[in-house]
């Protein structure tokens, strides 16, 4: 199928604040999408517009061509789409291993959840750190494990709200080269939203801009960094910084 998300004309106001504006988008099938847009552009509150955790004030959402804005969250993520949390880390003091089974409890067996887990794990690269206490593990692997405990819910779109903010540059580049692999093995569509420019311009297919909660950009990444509407809405913010 070509689209295999459509939001069009999503709305999401707060009192008198419209924190997503009107914003009309696709997804197709194994891309990877990088939303960007300074702090407070409504990001975050579009992840939870798509994932029915913020109620939309106007506009529809449709999953393969099925109409899912309005539903549970769990309905939405039964139906093939969730999201990472925002400095929501791994539930400490657990092995990494039960960490992605409490995310594959929800929909089976306590057996079968487990050769989920394994398999999830497998796909990012860290079967064999299953047995591994989460604290005592590197900062890329936590991001990678988030991705992997996001993958036991089964995912055919994965929503990454910044799982790679605490990682150094050279972190990210092994993190973004598994996530590129994840896609090409698996077929997984992502939308990552990252401050770090340099990554997410490496990482994604398309970017979308927004600011003030309106789309101003949607393109290929070399396009729309030379787009003067981004360019502006970046201008004076610490984000510019292509470090
Ligand atoms: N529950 C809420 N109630 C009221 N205002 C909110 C709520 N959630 C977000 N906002 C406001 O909506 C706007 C968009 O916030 P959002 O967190 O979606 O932006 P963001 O692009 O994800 O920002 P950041 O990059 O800092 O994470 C901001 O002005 C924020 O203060």
């Amino acid at each position: 199928m070509n689209e295999q998300l459509k939001a069009n004309g999503v709305t999401v106001r707060f009192g008198g604040l419209t924190a997503v504006s009107n914003v009309s988008f696709s997804l197709k099938a194994g891309e990877i999408v990088g939303l960007i847009g300074p702090n407070g552009a409504g990001k975050t509150t579009l992840f939870s517009s798509l994932v029915g955790l913020q109620k939309l004030s106007a506009g529809e959402i449709h999953l393969d061509g099925q109409r899912i804005d309005g539903r549970r969250p769990h309905v939405i993520a039964k139906a093939g789409m969730t999201k990472t949390f925002q400095n929501t880390a791994l539930f400490p003091g657990m092995s990494l291993l039960d960490n992605v089974m409490t995310a594959g409890l929800l929909n089976n067996t306590l057996e079968a959840a487990r050769t989920l887990a394994h398999e999830c794990l497998e796909r990012v690269g860290l079967g064999a750190d299953a047995g591994r206490n989460v604290d005592d593990l590197t900062f890329p692997q936590k991001a990678l494990g988030e991705v992997a405990r996001a993958l036991a819910i089964r995912p055919r779109i994965l929503l990454l709200d910044e799982v790679m903010a605490a990682l150094t540059p050279l972190e990210m580049d092994k993190v973004m080269a598994t996530l590129r692999d994840l896609r090409d093995r698996t077929g997984l569509t992502m939308v990552v939203v990252e401050h770090h420019m340099r990554a997410i311009m490496n990482l994604s297919d398309r970017l979308l801009v927004l600011n003030f909660g309106k789309l101003i950009a949607d393109g290929l990444p070399q396009e729309v960094s030379r787009d003067p509407r981004v360019i502006e809405a970046y201008l004076g913010s610490e984000h510019a910084q292509a470090a």
